[in-house]
């Protein structure tokens, strides 16, 4: 599935758009399943309440290792498909670092340095719940790309919740995407930076990304990052 998406297109719209959306990742029986692990927290190694933080309402729990077999699987699945992309962007935005051919030897690199402890994570929202703008950034290695699933069925679990991407552009005024997904569909996203070629030379835009308001319901999440944490 993830072999078979339209890499070609997946590329140009991160280029052009910094995002691109994968079509269905999981059907509807695999996204159930995974939402229900939210409530298993064996599974997990931390329980973040966003409103204690300032991070707006509702709630996500990091996985701890072993990540299930599914996220593991997104992870090993998708790195050789963005390693190269980022690479391409660190060196357009004259970044130094560049990402190994396999995902373990970019984890031994994040452990080595600190970052020992797993991102990927399960979020839970409920009515009047959202996402403040904001970056997965947990040290000083970070993978430039990042993957948010919807598990929920946007219209039947519940309304309102998008996906919402912000970018920051030197000296001009922000620009917003709104980000339409299907349940079991994600979105590949910028991190933090991406390079944008203008007339004097390619320059760096910063993106943020977050959930508007739910209207109604309950939306699940899985958010696979590529860096680990310190
Ligand atoms: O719930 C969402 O769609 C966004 C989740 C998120 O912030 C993330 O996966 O990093
Ligand atoms: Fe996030």
């Amino acid at each position: 599935m993830i072999a078979g998406l339209d890499w070609a297109r997946v590329a140009a719209d991160l280029d052009v758009f910094g995002y691109a959306t994968t079509g269905p990742l999981f059907g509807a029986t695999e996204c159930a399943a995974l939402a229900a692990l939210y409530d298993d927290d064996t599974r997990f190694r931390s329980h973040i309440v966003m409103a204690r933080h300032g991070f707006g309402r509702g709630e996500y729990k990091y996985f701890s290792n072993p990540l299930p077999d599914p996220v593991a699987a997104l992870r090993a699945g998708f790195w050789p498909h963005l390693a190269p992309i980022a690479n391409a962007w660190n060196a357009a935005m004259g970044l130094a670092p560049r990402f190994p051919d396999a995902h373990e030897a970019f984890l031994a690199r994040c452990h080595a340095a600190g970052q020992t402890r797993p991102t990927p994570l399960l979020l839970r929202y409920r009515e009047g719940d959202y996402n403040c703008l904001h970056q997965d950034l947990y040290g000083e290695h970070v993978f430039p790309l990042q993957i948010a699933i919807l598990l929920s069925a946007p219209g039947r679990d519940f309304t309102g919740g998008e996906f919402v991407l912000t970018e920051q552009r030197p000296r001009m005024q922000s620009r917003a995407e709104v980000v339409p997904l299907a349940q079991g569909e994600g979105v590949i996203f910028a991190v933090h930076h991406r390079p944008v070629r203008g007339t004097r030379g390619t320059y760096r835009v910063n993106l943020r990304h977050g959930v508007s308001r739910l209207r109604s319901g309950r939306r699940h999440t899985l958010g696979v990052i590529f860096h680990d944490a310190a």
